[in-house]
């Protein structure tokens, strides 16, 4: 095993609404990641994917706000710090994040070497303009980036450029993990698969030296992500390998969200289309047992009451239901 990047121990993470509600968004999450190594985290719109981007980064504002459990970056436990201190010690170096949309964050007033020396400044005022240009220089090298970007604008540049400025800018101070949050959504598939390819070139080359990408897509992580966890309702439902999770997914969940996507590239799986029926629960109120029961082909009584617990398999995957393959097939064929 190398070593590890980024773990994660029961987190949990809620926002407290103005009406004082609380929406229990990332229930008792937990993960490991090497160096060098990548995890893709898939699943439905409101599933609690880009809460734990901004959870995992220990940067807690409310209404977001921390509720227990370790979030340990190489060695550090960043859980408990202050957001003045992860602001200085952690953004940037330890954890990047580039939010949804980031590329049409950029403020169309500054040339594209500004925002990189406004990264490295917080982080290193003294650092001279020579030495940012290199270090920017390096990074669109491996972006395929011309350097004449670093003198223009972003509404300048195409949506392809853009994203992969994006991605220079956020990665300019190697961060130890990088966090992409649907980081090429507003692309073709074709573009969106070469921006992740590109990410994956900057950890090979040593600029990141681990990555999580969150998508809707989860054949899109197929070849481009090591491992791929599947969301739902806050909690992870199913951990395996790219491959596994593709072709072999465990959890009813899992296999519903492979039937309902289409694959761009023929031949990667027979897909027929079928959106999974119902809608996630409130997180509000989550349900005491199984929390897609309601919508489980599978669902047994004992579902709806008992809470769920990990289950752990002796190849290391992981998938979150009372029903074993075996006993799923059953249900498959029998009703
Ligand atoms: N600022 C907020 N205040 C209260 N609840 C919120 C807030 N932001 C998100 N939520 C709720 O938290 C839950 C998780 O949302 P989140 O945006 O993390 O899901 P997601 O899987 O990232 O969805 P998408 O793919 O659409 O971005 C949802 O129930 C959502 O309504």
């Amino acid at each position: 095993m190398g070593k590890i990047m980024l773990e994660v121990n029961n987190l949990k993470t809620k926002y407290v609404t103005r009406f004082n509600e609380s929406v229990y968004a990332v229930d008792g999450v937990s993960l490991k990641l090497e160096e060098g190594k990548s995890i893709g985290i898939a699943g439905e719109s409101g599933c609690g994917k880009s809460t734990l981007a901004l959870s995992l980064m220990g940067y807690y504002f409310a209404p977001l706000h921390y509720m227990e459990g370790s979030i340990i970056v190489d060695g550090k436990n960043i859980s408990e710090m202050t957001p003045d201190q992860v602001r200085k010690t952690v953004l940037g170096t330890e954890i990047s994040y580039i939010p949804q949309a980031a590329m049409n964050a950029l403020n169309p007033t500054q040339k594209i070497i500004n925002f990189i020396e406004d990264v490295i400044h917080a982080h290193d005022p003294k650092m001279p303009k020579n030495m940012i240009y290199d270090l920017a220089r390096e990074r669109f090298e491996v972006l395929n980036l011309p350097k004449e970007v670093l003198q223009k604008h972003a509404v300048e540049l195409s949506g392809g450029m853009k994203q992969r400025t994006v991605i220079a800018i956020s990665t300019i101070l190697s961060p130890k993990v990088l966090i992409a949050d649907e980081p090429s959504s507003a692309l073709d598939v074709t573009s969106q698969k070469m921006v992740i390819k590109m990410m994956r070139d900057l950890m090979v080359k040593g600029f990141i030296k681990s990555m999580i990408f969150i998508t809707h897509e989860l054949p899109l992580l197929y070849n481009v992500t090591d491992d791929i966890m599947v969301m739902y309702a806050g909690q992870i439902v199913e951990k395996g390998t790219a491959k596994e999770m593709v072709f072999d997914p465990l959890h009813p969940y899992s296999k519903g969200l492979m039937g309902s996507i289409i694959v761009p590239e023929a031949g990667t799986r027979d897909v027929k289309l079928t959106a999974i029926p119902g809608t996630p629960p409130n997180l509000k109120k989550p349900p005491a047992g199984c929390r897609f029961a309601e919508r489980c082909k599978y669902a047994q009584p004992a579902c709806k009451v008992q809470s769920i617990e990990e289950m752990h398999m002796d190849d290391g995957r992981m998938y979150r239901c009372i029903l074993n393959q075996n006993q799923l097939k059953e249900v498959e064929n029998h009703g």
